[in-house]
């Protein structure tokens, strides 16, 4: 096994950071800090029975390319060779407020009746792989949890000190994925995304596909002569059947984010994790804000889906639980990208869930795995919404897609006339 770089950022504050482990979905923060008395027990460990153990999985490699990879790897390896009774939650450990501290991880606990199994395998990931890996002690008042970082050298668990442990936190003010979005999971100029192409093309072939379609780089377009329409939406809201209408009642140009080029490359990007997938959706608005360019000057042009889509989506699948944990209306992240061509108007299509449901379910294609989320997700749903609503520069527009597909594109030519003069 090849040795990976790590990162040596964290450790000297490492008393400064917070951690957070999903349960049920929802983050569950604790931070180290001095021992003192009638400190409470972090819900963390609150079911932790006397033979369990604990142990933190954070990965911090110097490479983001290779980091997001391997986070996504980490995974497949822990549930394949980890006992079968080692319970897995996602976690993270990150400095309030300071931007691109996110590490990403694993917390662990081991039901098995020896703990021979896990520490191998932990030990051989610390020895291998961009990892801190990290112990829980229970105190001798049975209560108190201790942190012991295992030292790489010769793989010994070494306590941070006993006068440190494991105390419950507060939720920070914004939620910690926040910390990470920008140029991780959103992109918001045409050269940070391409980027990521470039950097990943020795593990993703298909890197290479995509790079030689790109425009060479954002030309300053003079704004198309004819209104740009774009139609969002989550899926089976009616957008292929309303854009379709539009362009035959306005004689416009219809179009797609992602283009028609990159259909044979989605479904390879779709496999891989958030960095890749999203720079690869990132970038396919350039290619269709190119063609929005031409046709432009030209017809109207309809587009389906564009970087509200691109936008929402990564904002949404990055934030785990509810819709409060959502950077607020007004973040950065929801700013549109500097250099892409801006819409005359975004049209928001939305939908009873249940309706959806019985539109996806008549309809009975496949669905893509995000698709499959949407529909079991409710919480997805509303955050996907909601990130739509707060996307800025253009904001969308939105309109009711229940009642039927003619009174729908009534309700959105009314629109169009009312803001593009058409
Ligand atoms: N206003 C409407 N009333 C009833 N059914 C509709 C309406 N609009 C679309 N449909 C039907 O709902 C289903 C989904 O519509 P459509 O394919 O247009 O959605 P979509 O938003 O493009 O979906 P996706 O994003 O998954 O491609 C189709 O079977 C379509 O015929
Ligand atoms: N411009 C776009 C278009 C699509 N996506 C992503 C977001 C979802 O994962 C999925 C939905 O697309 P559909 O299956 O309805 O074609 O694709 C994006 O990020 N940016």
């Amino acid at each position: 096994m090849a040795r990976r770089t790590m990162s040596l950022l964290l450790l000297p504050r490492w008393s400064s950071r917070m951690f957070s482990v999903e349960l049920d979905g929802e983050p569950v923060y604790f931070s180290i800090q001095e021992k003192s008395r009638g400190k409470e027990v972090s819900r963390v460990f609150s079911n932790v029975q006397n033979n369990d153990r604990c142990y933190s999985l954070l990965v911090c490699s110097s490479d983001r390319v290779e980091g997001a990879k391997f986070y996504a790897e980490l995974k497949q390896k822990l549930l394949r060779e980890m006992p079968k009774e080692c319970a897995l939650s996602p976690m993270c450990s990150f400095l309030p407020n300071v931007k691109d501290s996110l590490l990403k991880g694993y917390f662990l606990k081991d039901t098995s009746p020896s703990a021979s199994l896990s520490e191998r395998v932990l030990r051989e990931l610390l020895q291998h792989e961009p990892v801190l890996v990290c112990s829980y002690l229970r105190g001798e008042d049975g209560q108190q949890w201790t942190q012991c970082l295992w030292k790489e050298s010769d793989n010994r668990a070494v306590e941070m000190s006993r006068d440190f442990c494991v105390v419950p936190s507060e939720a920070p003010e914004s939620h910690p994925a926040t910390l990470n979005i920008i140029n991780s999971d959103v992109f918001y100029n045409f050269e940070e995304a391409c980027e990521v192409l470039k950097e990943s093309a020795d593990i993703i072939p298909e890197a290479t596909s995509v790079l030689e379609l790109l425009p060479s780089r954002v030309e300053a377009r003079s704004k198309p002569d004819f209104p740009v329409i774009v139609i969002e939406g989550l899926d089976a809201t009616g957008k292929t059947t309303l854009t379709e209408s539009l362009k035959n009642a306005l004689g416009a140009t219809l179009l797609r984010s992602p283009p028609q080029c990159l259909s044979p490359l989605r479904a390879r990007f779709d496999r891989e994790p958030p960095l890749f997938r999203r720079a690869f959706y990132a970038v396919g608005n350039y290619i269709t804000a190119e063609a929005i360019g031409q046709e432009g000057m030209k017809t109207p042009v309809i587009v389906d889906r564009f970087w509200h889509s691109t936008a929402a989506y990564a904002i949404a699948t990055a934030v785990s639980g509810p819709v409060c944990n959502l950077p607020a209306e007004g973040s950065e992240v929801y700013r549109w990208p500097t250099d892409l061509l801006q819409p005359s108007l975004v049209v928001l299509l939305t939908l009873d869930p249940e309706e959806r449901k019985r539109r996806l379910r008549d309809r009975g294609q496949g669905e893509t795995a995000e698709e499959q989320e949407l529909d079991h997700n409710q919480l997805f749903r509303l955050k996907v919404e909601e990130a739509y609503h707060r996307i800025s520069g253009p904001a969308c527009v939105t309109v009711d897609a229940s009642p039927p597909a003619d009174q729908v594109l009534q309700q959105v030519l009314l629109l169009i006339r009312g803001k593009c003069h058409l």
